[in-house]
């Protein structure tokens, strides 16, 4: 019997300390009553016959149910009671040995913790892989940890499936979110739970969603704007025009028009932290736009929940005065921000302005802007947007990343509305994020987009007006 992709989307991995008496076989049927796809029989400390005898109870129940017995390390075991295959580990028997002996029509997963390990088993003819360490587990305290972005890389250049592994629960399930997974494989959370059936029930639907979602889901944790043109409102808009699912997260409102904020009104930390829980533990994004956060306290419950969730694809626009000349920051927040924020952030967006607050240099030319950029993404260790908006002669950004540098070359365009450019632009790149593009070709793609909305030329309101955000959408008509 070989193996379908499809066996490994739930794959249920036994303990025996979590038996408390009762027989692994009753266990394992209540997980695949539950939704479970695959089985691993994985047995430390047992006797040859005790573990022969629990395989073959746990086989007839496999085989009553249709879904494939795989053994844990035991080469010899699975060829004599004829299971499924077996799952070797690094320092286990060596692959092409194993399949000596069980021959091509035996299932043989191998655990792999980099690309190269990966790469080494696929090359050994390895059916599946299961990677991980992902999340802290307590069942191998040995287990190193592993990255999504290290995982997404092993399966988009691996051609066989990959099933993810260690730590996963109910929560941080979600997180697969976007990797290219194929299943993930769970001890703790189907075994170790009072209702095994129930447990493996929710994690079928979660991982089920998971895998499904080809929409990129892009949050943004920011400001309203009442008149529409900057904050949570550009930004939604930027992310739909940008094709991907759109969340907010509102950290502050303003009574707002293109002529200035007229009120500020801050909503309240732990209000903030639920609105991240509710999003995060349901529709898990792909990235997230950090646009105004006024607040110290504010900030420091952000940062507490991207850390818990795991956010990756930050980008922070460390939103500071309004087109209009607003303050939209207290001094005591900035620190905050740099402190605990620009630490999470794939990338900041700094203006001119704003880049000099953070620097401590003046900007009055390109050579400076890279200056001030360097100081910017060594300081904070993050890579860093300096917008070159407020030039006089063009709109030239630069991108400073890890020693490197990059100008996205822009035709300033004669026109006055500028209205929450910055919020479009951060949430643009954190869209083509989300979309799986690397840091260059979001921030390519994004600059074309607020070109092109600034060239459509709307002129709304008496001040400085916002942009025309659907303009990509009249080649529809
Ligand atoms: N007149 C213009 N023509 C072309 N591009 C522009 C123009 N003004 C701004 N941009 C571009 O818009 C993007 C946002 O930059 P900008 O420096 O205006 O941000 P910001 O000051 O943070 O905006 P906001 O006022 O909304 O906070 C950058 O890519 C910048 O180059
Ligand atoms: C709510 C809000 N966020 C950001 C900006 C920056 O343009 C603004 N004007 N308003
Ligand atoms: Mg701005």
């Amino acid at each position: 019997m070989k193996l379908n992709k499809e066996d490994l989307l739930l794959y249920g991995v036994t303990d025996s300390k979590y038996l408390k008496g009762r027989k692994m076989s009753e266990l394992v049927e209540e997980a695949i009553l539950g939704g479970v796809t695959m089985i691993q029989l994985r047995e430390k400390e047992m006797t040859h016959e005790a573990f022969k005898q629990e395989a073959l109870d746990v086989q007839s129940v496999c085989q009553k149910h249709h879904v494939p017995l795989i053994i844990n390390d035991d080469v010899e075991l699975c060829k004599e009671i004829d299971a499924d295959g077996v799952h070797i580990g690094q320092d286990d028997l060596n692959l092409k040995e194993a399949r000596k002996i069980l021959g091509e029509d035996k299932i043989i997963g191998v655990s792999a913790h980099n690309y190269e390990e990966a790469k080494i088993a696929l090359e050994n003819g390895a059916d599946y892989l299961g990677v991980g360490a992902i999340f802290a587990t307590q069942t191998k305290d040995d287990a190193q940890n592993i990255s999504m972005d290290t995982l997404n890389e092993i399966c988009q250049k691996v051609d066989i499936p990959v099933v993810a592994i260690g730590g996963i629960n109910q929560v941080n399930i979600l997180e697969f979110m976007g990797v290219a997974i194929d299943g993930v494989a769970i001890v703790s959370s189907i075994f170790g739970s009072d209702d095994i059936q129930k447990a493996s029930s929710l994690l079928k639907d979660k991982i089920q969603r998971v895998i499904s979602n080809k929409m990129p889901t892009c949050l943004t944790i920011a400001g309203s704007d009442s008149s529409g043109g900057a904050g949570i409102q550009a930004d939604l808009k930027t992310m739909l025009a940008n094709r991907v699912y759109a969340m907010s997260v509102i950290a502050a409102l303003t009574a707002q028009n293109t002529t200035g904020v007229d009120a500020i009104y801050d909503v309240g930390a732990s209000f903030v932290a639920s609105q991240m829980d509710s999003v995060f533990t349901d529709i898990y994004p792909m990235a997230v736009k950090i646009g105004m956060v006024s607040q110290k306290e504010v900030i420091l419950s952000i940062s507490g929940k991207l850390k818990q969730y795991h956010a990756r694809n930050i980008v922070v626009d460390p939103v500071m005065v309004a087109t209009s000349g607003a303050k939209l920051i207290s001094d005591e927040a900035i620190d905050t921000l740099k402190e605990n924020l620009f630490p999470l952030a794939t990338v900041l967006t700094p203006n001119i302005p704003e880049a000099e607050v953070l620097s401590g240099l003046k900007i009055n030319n390109e050579e400076e802007m890279l200056t001030a950029a360097k100081y910017i993404g060594d300081h904070y260790h993050c890579a860093v947007l300096l917008k070159g908006g407020h030039q006089i002669n063009d709109a030239n950004d630069l991108l400073y990343k890890e020693g490197n540098y990059q100008w996205f070359k822009g035709k300033r365009i004669n026109n006055n509305n500028t209205h929450g450019t910055g919020c479009t632009l951060s949430s643009a790149i954190a869209s083509y994020l989300a979309r799986g593009e690397n840091l260059e070709n979001a921030v390519k793609k994004a600059k074309d987009y607020i070109s092109g909305a600034l060239a459509a030329m709307l002129d709304l309101g008496q001040g400085q007006g916002p942009m025309d955000h659907g303009y990509v959408l009249d080649k529809k008509d």
